[in-house]
């Protein structure tokens, strides 16, 4: 690898040595399906988490870039870890930091510094890919605002203490657009009015996703984000700060792919059939070949997009959208592959090979699936809107008509 700092190389290796241990616990973190509480301490306080919370606020103030130099050693190691350095430097934190108030980022920070990761609550069981149909509304009442709705697939979701809800926001019996409402787990159990269900998950299993239900969930208006442009614009800002949550979950891919790679080459090369080291077939090698391509290749559209954040902005939609669909598709591709050269002991759960498989799988899904995403990608490089409803181009059209005739 090269192209980074002096720091950023320090960096990454001292993220390097603390994933050791975060590789040691990953199969225990796996089979037990519990969260990984004392590497969480652990990454707290070589202060990955907050790492980058701007200084003002007690983080390190670092870049997104550093953020994904330490994600992607976590991920080679232990995917789980490197999700939860993705949560506790992007996504949420991100927004808040950029759009909160004072106080909001003072409890923000504090949270995650002190090894919280953050929740952040779009989809619902109705409203997946079409995020913006989504139902949850914030009903406002005086100084507060009272929450009802369904969020499905939260990660972190009765172990994050941090919420970022997004919800319809209602004012005089008006629906004004789609804002940010940040909720604060203090103790054991949950906020009252909401409750959080696990399921059951094929990968990543040490972290918690879960069904979250908000009925009568009360939030001071003091805990609203407001995002520039209004309520009207609430949703496209908020989803400017997610786009750097898009670059992390790239970065985890990224990293599982690196680490399954790994193994994948020490096994080629130790590992004996027909009198020679199994990485002489060619079959294998040129596997071997297209994994080492591809990984450098997705490593150079996540630094790409990381770094495509301006000092206090978020990374470029495009960028980021591009980099999570190479690293989603190419981190299935290359974890299979890499069992597949272990042959049976590779399929064998006393080995990491079938965890790299099942943990790679949720990438082209969670944070845009890839075909969203494509369409996305879509949408920027042509310049133009591609609507995904029945009636959207004529929506469009008319739109465009009207414009004209004013
Ligand atoms: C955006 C979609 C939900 C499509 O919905 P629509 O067609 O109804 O919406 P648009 O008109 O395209 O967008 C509305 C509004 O938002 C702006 N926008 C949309 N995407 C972005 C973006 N990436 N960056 C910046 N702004 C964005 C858009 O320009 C419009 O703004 P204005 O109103 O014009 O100002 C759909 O395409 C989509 O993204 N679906 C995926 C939903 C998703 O990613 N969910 C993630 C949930 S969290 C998660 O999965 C965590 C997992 S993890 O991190 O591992
Ligand atoms: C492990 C995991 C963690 C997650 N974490 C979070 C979280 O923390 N917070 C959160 O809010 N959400 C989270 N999600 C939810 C995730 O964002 C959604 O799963 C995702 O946006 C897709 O929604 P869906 O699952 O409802 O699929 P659907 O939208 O129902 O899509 C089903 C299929 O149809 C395709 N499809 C849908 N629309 C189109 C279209 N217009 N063009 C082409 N194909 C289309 C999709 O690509 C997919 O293949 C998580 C999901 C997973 C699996």
């Amino acid at each position: 690898m090269h192209g980074l700092t002096e720091a950023e190389a320090r960096l990454r290796d001292r993220a390097r040595e603390v994933a050791q241990e975060a590789a040691a616990q990953a199969a225990a973190t796996d089979r037990s399906e519990q969260y990984p509480w004392p590497m969480v301490r652990r990454m707290t306080e070589a202060g990955f988490l907050g790492l980058t919370v701007p200084k003002e606020w007690g983080g390190a103030g670092g870049s997104y870039f550093d953020a994904v130099l330490v994600i992607e050693e976590f991920a080679k190691a232990c995917a789980v870890c490197g999700r939860i350095a993705v949560e506790a430097n992007m996504g949420a934190i991100g927004a808040i930091m950029a759009y909160g108030t004072e106080a909001q980022k003072r409890i923000a920070a504090e949270l995650v510094l002190a090894g919280d990761k953050p929740a952040i609550l779009i989809t619902e069981p109705e409203a997946g890919s079409a995020a913006t149909e989504m139902r949850t509304r914030a009903v406002r009442r005086g100084d507060e605002w009272v929450i009802d709705g369904d969020k499905t697939w939260i990660t972190g979701g009765g172990v994050s203490r941090l919420h970022l809800i997004f919800a319809r926001a209602v004012e005089d019996g008006e629906e004004k657009g789609i804002g940010g409402f940040i909720v604060v787990r203090d103790g054991e159990g949950m906020p009252a009015g909401m409750t959080a269900e696990r399921i059951p998950s094929m990968g990543l299993r040490g972290m918690p996703e879960a069904n979250v239900a908000m009925r009568g969930l009360v939030v001071p208006d003091a805990m609203v984000l407001r995002p520039p442009g209004g309520w009207a614009r609430g949703f496209g800002r908020l989803m400017d700060a997610y786009n750097g949550q898009r670059v992390g979950a790239a970065t985890v891919a990224l990293g599982l792919a690196a680490g399954a790679y790994g193994h994948a080459l020490e096994r080629a090369q130790t590992r004996r059939q027909f009198g020679r080291p199994i990485a002489e077939f060619q079959g294998l090698a040129w596997m071997l070949a297209d994994m080492s391509i591809e990984i450098e290749a997705s490593r150079a559209l996540v630094w790409r997009a990381a770094r495509s954040a301006g000092p206090n902005g978020f990374p470029d939609r495009l960028a980021a959208a591009q980099a999570k669909v190479m690293a989603a598709d190419m981190a299935i591709r290359v974890t299979n592959n890499a069992l597949q050269v272990w042959g049976a002991a590779g399929y064998s759960r006393d080995n990491p090979m079938e965890r790299y498989v099942r943990d790679a799988r949720m990438f082209a899904i969670a944070g845009g699936t890839a075909q969203v995403l494509r369409t996305q990608v879509a949408e920027q490089i042509l310049g133009r809107k591609l609507p995904q409803t029945r009636d959207g181009f004529m929506r469009l059209a008319a739109e465009q008509a009207r414009a004209a005739a004013e």
